[in-house]
């Protein structure tokens, strides 16, 4: 994968998140290159919202104070494009119009030039998370895990500064979900970079390692 020249932390300073009336969460830490920081909380609490705001995509709809850092560089007005975050999601959202090499391309930063040298390093990317020989395959044609293992090197290919993840295991079964679960958090760690995690789950945090944190109270219906 691309390595990041320079890995930094993360800051939260200071984030407060409102909808309408309601405070939905206040939040304040700092996430160390290599360090996953977990955040939990009920449902409805606000967790994809923090990571939408720390990801750049947070709905107008929401009043934000506070701010966002990269080592001393603030990002709070950069737009999402340019905060180069990397993101898991539940669902692994593959491009269904690619291939699974093209999912992997499309992802390596414009600057590795050469179309034999992108090849390469997309087919290297597939080799590690044991999906050699599937470059040519259709997306829907993947089990969940190939599909997330997919979705984890496409993000990491694109050297983001930082991982934001968001319930990333939560649709796999048991088993898969703790090789799976392994995987990321190994892979994630060796990139050098902040990661926040968002689950439900306590088994994910506690593989995560690192600090939890506890965010908001219940929704109102
Ligand atoms: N685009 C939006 N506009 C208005 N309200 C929203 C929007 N997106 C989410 N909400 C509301 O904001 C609150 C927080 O939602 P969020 O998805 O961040 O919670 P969560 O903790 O991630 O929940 P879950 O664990 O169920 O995924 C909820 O009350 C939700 O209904």
């Amino acid at each position: 994968m691309q390595a990041v020249d320079d890995p930094m932390p993360l800051t939260l300073a200071d984030v407060t998140i409102r909808l309408a009336e309601r405070t939905l969460l206040s939040v304040s830490a700092t996430v160390m290159p290599g360090e996953v920081l977990t955040v939990m909380g009920p449902s409805g609490s606000g967790k994809s919202t923090l990571l939408a705001f720390a990801g750049g995509f947070l709905d107008p709809a929401f009043r934000v104070s506070g701010r966002i850092l990269i080592g001393d560089s603030d990002l709070t007005d950069v737009s999402a494009n340019e905060r180069r975050a990397g993101v898991l999601f539940q669902d692994p959202l593959l491009f269904p119009h690619l291939s699974v090499g093209g999912n992997i391309l499309f992802a390596i930063p414009q600057a590795v030039k050469g179309h034999k040298m992108r090849r390469q390093l997309a087919e290297q990317a597939l080799e590690q998370v044991g999906l050699a020989g599937f470059f040519d395959r259709d997306p829907e044609t993947l089990s969940g895990g190939q599909k997330a293992r997919v979705a984890l090197q496409r993000t990491l290919i694109s050297a983001p500064r930082y991982l934001l993840l968001d319930e990333p295991f939560s649709k796999l079964d048991a088993a898969l979900r703790q090789q799976t679960r392994a995987l990321v958090f190994s892979k994630a760690k060796a990139a050098g970079v902040p990661i926040i995690l968002v689950t439900h789950d306590g088994a994910d945090a506690e593989a995560a390692g690192g600090r939890v944190i506890a965010i908001g109270s219940e929704a109102e219906a």
